[in-house]
């Protein structure tokens, strides 16, 4: 079996398109969507993940502010700015780039950001939302990998899901929007013994680690639908998955690609989620 790519850029561009039209729906109703970014810090590779944020922004009609502060700001300098933002009406949606310097606590800073404008859906409340199948705003990767698996029509329900992988951002909630799909899932992380035992059972393997290309031939069931939420640097420096995709692809019957699968996802779903933050002013004004 030779696996179907998911194009991930193709299945983004869509919904882009649908999102540009509720963008200028908004605005001209004026209500025009924003998203305020925070990024902490001169990381090479957080900086070039916000800036594609913003540009995506700009590019489908919507505001984007980018809000700068220095590594060794004060957690409190950082607090206020996330209150002010939580009271600033043009803005709808407010991320806070992660990973944060270690004198700032993440739990903190998280439940500062106004549910209602939480548009990474990291807050404690909207993860209890999505864990009691509440509307809310979903985490945007593991949102990103349900809508690829919906545009392949590949179904859930019976399904047996494994997760590599346990983060608040990406693991468990990939596993939790599985479950609510009614799959069976299944959680490996880094205590998990022979490891490919559990991955071989998956039909639905999602890798979540941040190990290039662990996940070999070995590790997959043949016909598995293979999701890679990787994003590394193989010995080459060159962008890579926690999948070898040379030695996957043969075997499984769909898989994303690194770049160009679930990472342009991600942006689709933070802008699918500041829209909807913006509709729901839209729907409380009127
Ligand atoms: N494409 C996208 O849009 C996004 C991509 N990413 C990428 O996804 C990857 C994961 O990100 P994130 O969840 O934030 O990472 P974390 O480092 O927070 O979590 C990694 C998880 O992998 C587990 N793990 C580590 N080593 C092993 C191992 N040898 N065997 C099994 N499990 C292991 C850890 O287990 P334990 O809990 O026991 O420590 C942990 O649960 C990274 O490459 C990241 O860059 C992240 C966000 C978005
Ligand atoms: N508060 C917060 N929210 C996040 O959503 C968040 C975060 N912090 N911290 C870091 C991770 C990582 N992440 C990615 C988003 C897009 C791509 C992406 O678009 N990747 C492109 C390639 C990009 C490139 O070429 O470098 C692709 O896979 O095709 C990757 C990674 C969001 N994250």
């Amino acid at each position: 079996m030779t696996a179907k790519i998911i194009d991930g850029k193709e299945i983004s561009a869509k919904i882009r398109k649908e999102l540009e039209q509720e963008v200028s729906a908004l605005t001209e109703a004026g209500i025009k969507p924003g998203l305020a970014v925070i990024l902490v810090g001169n990381n090479q590779a957080s900086r070039t993940y916000v800036t594609s944020k913003q540009k995506s922004c700009k590019a489908i009609g919507m505001k984007s502010l980018l809000i700068e502060l220095p590594e060794d700001v004060e957690e409190q300098i950082l607090l206020n700015k996330i209150a002010e933002l939580n009271s600033q009406n043009d803005i709808h949606g407010i991320l806070v780039q992660l990973p944060l310097p270690p004198h700032i606590s993440e739990e903190k800073v998280i439940e500062t950001i106004s549910p209602s404008k939480d548009v990474d859906g990291f807050h404690p409340v909207n993860i209890g939302k999505m864990m009691t199948g509440q509307d809310t705003f979903l985490p945007c990767t593991p949102f990103g990998v349900m809508q690829m698996l919906k545009h392949e029509q590949i179904a859930v329900a019976g399904k047996h899901a494994v997760i590599v992988g346990r983060s608040n951002i990406v693991g468990k909630p990939a596993g939790q929007l599985l479950l609510n799909e009614n799959a069976t899932v299944t959680y490996c992380h880094s205590k998990t013994p022979d490891l490919a035992t559990f991955t071989k059972k998956a039909d639905i393997l999602v890798a979540a680690v941040g190990r290039a290309k662990m996940i070999t031939a070995d590790y997959i069931k043949d016909g598995a639908v293979v999701i890679d939420v990787g994003m590394n640097r193989d010995e080459n420096g060159k962008l890579c998955g926690d999948v070898d995709f040379e030695q996957a692809a043969p075997k499984a019957g769909f898989i994303t690609p690194v770049p160009g699968g679930v990472g342009p996802m991600t942006i689709t779903m933070l802008l699918y989620n500041t829209v909807k933050s913006a509709k729901n002013v839209l729907n409380n004004r009127n």
